[in-house]
């Protein structure tokens, strides 16, 4: 299956964090291939670069509902279909095959959003969903073909976005476990229409509504299990959930972490400021769980965007930290740093990313974006010495805690933006033999990568959670006098369109 005629090159979709998901933007979504110059209402225009354009009046207005026929999906899971005048409508919940009817939620100048209202005849390849879950929104297709899709859009980013016509894609490493793979989620409270409290995720496409739910099929029972208790319990207490629009009210997200090979549960409950028995609410959890919390954190949020980072923090009960175990590691986690959130593929990928380093055991290796040290502690036995950077303090912390629980002497870390940090990690270090990179979704961007192909190490490992930003940022170390070798998608998000690439770029010469 094609993916979209011109999807986003920058996705905007969100890192696959907790299954709260906002809408897809695909700005740069175009009318790069829209049909004939002359539509249904009269002439096209052509854009600046003589591509046609649709006549603002053939453009639907923002809630009207249109019937449209699915053609194909685009790069962050969108479907994507035109209206009889060549707009492109980007269509939340629609699958390739599927004739939908749709609510416009966004109404641009080259393109629309809608959120599917009504299928009105399916897709031969969508299947009944499992759970209500808005963070699955590909469970209404089958694992093997989701899988196919990823590759297909990795090779459409890394070919047409990136134009890497040589580089070798490898299949797709499907993942170990299809649901309940996550070990953190975070999910919002919301009220329901009669006031009573709600504990779950958003409803596709709306910051506000929040839909409730009794079991998260992509998190453990343990961690089922906490939000079940610590929504009870508040119920109990007739708190009142945080009004996203009056910017009122007082619980707000819920996060629940843990350590799926270290039995460690760590429950954050975030409010608004003000006053709440916390302590009662840990010992609620600890007197009704199988297994007691290792740690309960409440953290007050001054702020209105809805968010969990930030805010003031305190220990309610045992400890800030969670354990995980990872390629032989174990590893300390502050709550606000960054960790891969399905355990299993995480090491899958770092050894793929261990191996494609190609390490004899004398090297300099850097890990840029290195949060908490995963990837380039798992690695250290086998470099010289290893200099990590990264921009949470916090997680700069738990990567010096994590070498020391690990008796790894060779390792130094420095808490940095990665845009002077690295230049500063040269001077002090000396150039890298092998450099790791693991940016966010929006990529390393053109500074970074200037900077990168500068310290001119002999291999890069790059990492990524977006193809459609890796393509872009392997073009431009290419063009400073790399080859892109192999890209290797794996698959650590089952039932959403979220897919790992780890690729490998060599100095030539
Ligand atoms: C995808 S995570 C990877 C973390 C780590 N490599 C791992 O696998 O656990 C990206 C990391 O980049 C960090 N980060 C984001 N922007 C950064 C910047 N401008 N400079 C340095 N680090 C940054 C984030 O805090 C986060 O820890």
């Amino acid at each position: 299956m094609a993916a979209a005629p011109d999807p986003a090159s920058a996705d905007p979709t969100p890192a696959p964090a907790g299954g709260t998901p906002s809408p897809a933007t695909p700005e740069a979504a175009g009318n790069g291939d829209a049909p004939g110059s002359v539509t249904a209402d009269g002439p096209a225009t052509a854009d600046r670069d003589g591509r046609p354009r649709t006549p603002r009046a053939a453009r639907p207005q923002r809630g009207e509902v249109l019937e449209l026929d699915v053609a194909s999906l685009a790069h962050g899971g969108n479907g994507v279909a035109r209206t009889p005048a060549g707009w492109v409508v980007f269509v939340r919940g629609g699958i390739p095959g599927d004739r939908v009817r749709a609510r416009v939620s966004k109404r641009k100048r080259d393109y629309g959003e809608a959120v599917v209202e009504e299928i009105v005849s399916p897709s031969p390849e969508r299947i009944d969903p499992v759970a209500d879950h808005p963070g699955a929104p590909w469970q209404v297709l089958p694992y093997a073909r989701q899988l196919e899709i990823k590759q297909e859009q990795v090779e459409d980013a890394l070919r047409r976005l990136g134009g890497h016509a040589d580089a070798e894609i490898l299949p797709i490493v499907p993942a170990v476990a299809e649901w309940r793979y996550r070990n953190k989620l975070e999910y919002s409270f919301g009220e329901a229409p009669d006031g009573a409290l709600l504990c779950g995720f958003h409803a596709p496409g709306s910051w506000q509504r929040i839909e409730h739910i009794e079991d998260c099929l992509l998190a453990s029972e343990a961690g089922n299990a906490a939000r079940r208790a610590v929504h009870a319990w508040c119920a109990e207490q007739g708190l009142s959930a945080y009004d996203r629009k009056l910017q009122q009210g007082f619980l707000r997200n819920l996060v629940v972490r843990e350590g799926i090979r270290t039995g460690e549960l760590q429950v954050r409950i975030v409010t608004s400021v003000g006053e709440f028995d916390a302590l009662g609410l840990a010992t609620h959890l600890s007197e009704t769980l199988p297994e007691p919390p290792t740690g309960v954190l409440w953290t007050q949020m001054h702020d209105v965007g809805e968010t969990t980072y930030g805010g003031d923090t305190e220990i309610v009960s045992g400890q800030a930290y969670l354990h995980e175990e990872l390629c032989g590691l174990r590893l300390r986690i502050g709550p606000e740093s960054f960790f891969q959130t399905n355990t299993e593929m995480a090491e899958r990928l770092y050894g793929i990313a261990a191996e494609y380093t190609g390490l004899q055991g004398w090297e300099r290796l850097f890990d840029l974006y290195c949060g908490s040290g995963a990837v380039g502690l798992t690695m250290a036995h086998r470099a010289g010495e290893l200099i990590g950077v990264e921009i949470v303090e916090q997680a700069i912390q738990d990567a010096l805690k994590n070498a020391e629980l690990n008796d790894i002497r060779n390792a130094r870390f420095l808490a940095a933006d990665a845009r002077t940090g690295l230049p500063d990690a040269v001077e002090a270090a000396g150039r890298p033999d092998v450099l790791i990179v693991d940016p966010p979704r929006a990529g390393l961007g053109p500074r970074v990568c200037r900077r990168v192909a500068e310290a001119s190490p002999k291999r890069i490992v790059y990492v990524s959670c977006n193809p459609t930003t890796l393509a872009p940022d392997a073009a431009r170390i290419v063009e400073a006098g790399y080859v892109l070798r192999r890209v290797q998608p794996v698959d650590l998000f089952p039932q959403t369109p979220h897919v790992e690439c780890v690729a490998v770029l060599d100095r030539v010469g």
